[in-house]
């Protein structure tokens, strides 16, 4: 049980995804008030049905007065889910359910406004796009500074003195942060070894990666690393949410799309780093609206889902099944989600709790409670054309959190069940499209593979156009994770390189090796990159398949030398021991010699074979993936 105190039970060998449950401590506010909720993101907008609600997380029983379609609950904690209920494309036109009919809305039973039939979809009236730019006028300068919380923060500081629009254009596109976990105790117990230097001020990064060579000797390799930040173990999620979302939230207002995700090995601290960042930000986000933007009208609205096997679940909704769907004009709209109008920052908490304990979680090697799934949480800040509450309310900006599933080597699944490996073979498939997508952008290519995954599909909205993209690494620090760490920190420079600024650098990373790398191939377990090809647009399986069948190749060929070696010295040795073996040699020592000669050749056989062995499941690997991209 971690911190969080997560369930994190598991039926036999099953991974069948669990729930996750915290009970973190949250910022503590004290507002909270009676809310009110509006349908509106759907093709319906039902606007005259009085909910009252008796308790503050139930949603509680309401008053359908009507077939006029206008909601209003007293909810005494501001939740005011807006939802896409579909229904043709005359808005406020059909009642959502009986006329005056109790009903009892709320988590886990009783009706619940998702019970709502569809019915025809019209994606035109789904509120995604953004809202043209409309004339705004500010109590202040529209940033944090001036807030007490903020005047602290190491980003107003390099913030201050610009103006919005500045600021807004000084905030990089792509920002790369990684952050390293301290050892943990099952770490410590083993005393494992700390293998990440950093250095934060030049936000360098060294991984000290441990080598045998074919005789058994140890040399130590140091791949060096250089980011737009660098997080020690010492770092608060505080000064993590500094670093990264904090910048974005002032230019979320400005129509703006930012997504900000933590990428990284099972266990390796991305839910400790995501799960706070969007309490942060909303408490921000309403400290703008409440201050900066007050009585301009705009409305931060919440909702939260999961991408589980390919498939989107409303964490909001009872695990509600939901489809995404694109508009003419390329918009994602989700189907069915459910949107909570909020205005307190307790209730986002609630409603944050009320999803992470809905999420599939499962157990791996490294991590009793893992996320099997991406958890997708987003804030999009709204506002009608005149800023009044009479009229719908379009985007302004949104701002996504994403909890990505751990990234497991293949190599590492082959033990789990058959859904385990499914789940990482689709887990990758995801996150490989994710690169393409981002590698593509940057390009500014035409066709940007957003179908590559329902991950990048979801997400095609928050890359287009005026967006921000945070990505934070996390790592493990110990040697036992050094594949793993590597891979991450590969993954994250190619992220890195991407951005406009980086290619004149050409390379970000500088892997200075201490000993030669017999690999020539990037072992980053998921994509089998040989490290001096060209980066691929779109992800082959035929070229990946070839590099795997080269380095097959190769490890047979070092092995066949290792045995033609050892044959060799056995022959060699043989005839000193007939030599050896006269009156008055001294055939002792040369058993001796020739054995720690022969159990030499016996390890390097030994680790070749081993090595062969973890290639072979790597291939199976390769195999589930091609199989489960159906490509
Ligand atoms: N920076 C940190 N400081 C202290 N503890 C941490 C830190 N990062 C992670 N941990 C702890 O390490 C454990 C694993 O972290 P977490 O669940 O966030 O990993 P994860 O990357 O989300 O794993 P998975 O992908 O399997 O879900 C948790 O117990 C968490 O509390």
């Amino acid at each position: 049980m971690n911190e969080y105190g997560r369930r994190g039970l598991r039926s036999g060998s099953s991974a069948a995804h669990q729930q996750r449950q915290y009970t973190d401590n949250f910022i503590n506010t004290t507002s909270s008030s009676n809310g009110q909720w509006q349908q509106s993101a759907g093709l319906q907008h039902p606007q005259q049905q009085s909910y009252n609600t008796s308790s503050s997380m139930d949603y509680g029983y309401y008053n359908g007065n009507g077939a006029q379609a206008s909601r209003t609950y007293n909810n005494s904690r501001n939740i005011s889910p807006q939802m896409p209920v579909s229904g043709g494309t005359s808005l406020f036109a059909e009642p959502l359910s009986p006329p005056a009919r109790h009903k009892k809305l709320g988590v886990g039973g009783g009706d619940n406004p998702s019970d709502f039939s569809p019915g025809l979809l019209d994606l035109h009236s789904f509120d995604t796009e953004l809202i043209s730019e409309v004339p705004v006028t500010r109590m202040h300068n529209a940033s944090l500074n001036g807030d007490p919380y903020y005047e602290n923060s190491k980003q107003n500081s390099i913030n201050r003195g610009l103006s919005d629009k500045e600021k807004g254009s000084s905030v990089a596109k792509i920002k790369v942060v990684v952050r390293k976990r301290p050892l943990n105790k099952k770490e410590l117990a083993k005393n494992e070894e700390d293998i990440i230097t950093t250095e934060s001020r030049s936000n360098c990064l060294a991984v000290h990666e441990t080598k045998l060579k074919v005789d058994l000797t140890e040399y130590m390799e140091k791949h060096e690393f250089v980011f737009d930040a660098v997080l020690n173990e010492e770092v608060s999620n505080d000064e993590v949410y500094h670093e990264t979302v904090e910048p974005i939230v002032p230019i979320i207002f400005q129509r703006t799309k930012a997504t900000c995700f933590a990428y990284g090995q099972t266990g390796s601290g991305k839910t400790f780093t995501m799960k706070p960042l969007p309490l942060k930000a909303s408490r921000d986000l309403l400290r703008l609206m409440h201050h900066t933007y007050h009585g301009q009208g705009f409305q931060l609205f919440f909702s939260f889902f999961e991408i589980y096997g390919g498939k989107l679940y409303d964490l909001l909704n009872d695990r509600k099944k939901l489809c995404m769907r694109e508009d003419g004009s390329k918009q994602v709209c989700i189907v069915g989600l459910q949107e909570y109008k909020v205005s307190d920052v307790e209730t986002i908490k609630d409603l944050i709790d009320r999803g992470n304990s809905t999420r599939s979680t499962g157990t791996t090697g490294a991590n009793e409670e893992s996320s099997r799934s991406h958890a997708i949480l987003q804030l999009s800040v709204k506002r009608s054309v005149d800023g009044s509450e009479s009229k719908p309310a379009k985007v302004v900006g949104k701002l996504s959190f994403i909890d990505l599933a751990g990234s497991e080597r293949g190599a590492d699944t082959t033990d789990n069940d058959k859904q385990t490996r499914m789940e990482g073979a689709e887990i990758n498939k995801s996150l490989l499209a994710l690169k393409e997508c981002i590698r593509a952008l940057d390009n500014d290519q035409g066709h940007i593979p957003f179908r590559g995954s329902k991950l990048t599909e979801v997400l095609r909205d928050s890359f287009v156009g005026n967006s921000r993209t945070v990505m934070v690494s996390c790592i493990s620090p110990n040697a036992g994770s050094c594949e793993h760490t590597l891979n991450t920190l590969r993954y994250a420079d190619r992220v890195k390189s991407l951005s406009k600024g980086n290619k004149k650098e050409t390379v970000n990373v500088k892997e200075s090796i201490t000993q030669p790398e017999e690999d020539d191939y990037d072992t980053t377990e998921e994509f089998y990159e040989p490290r001096s090809k060209p980066l691929s647009r779109n992800w082959n399986p035929d070229d990946d398949l070839n590099a795997l069948l080269k380095e097959e190749e190769d490890l047979v060929d070092a092995h066949r030398k290792q045995v033609e070696d050892t044959m060799n010295i056995v022959r060699v040795e043989m005839n000193l021991l007939v030599e050896a073996d006269k009156p008055g040699n001294q055939l002792d020592d040369y058993v001796v010699k020739l054995n720690t000669v022969l159990a030499e050749k016996a390890a390097a056989i030994s680790q070749l074979q081993n090595r062969l062995a973890h290639f072979q499941k790597r291939l199976r690997d390769h195999n589930v993936l091609v199989t489960s991209s159906g490509l």
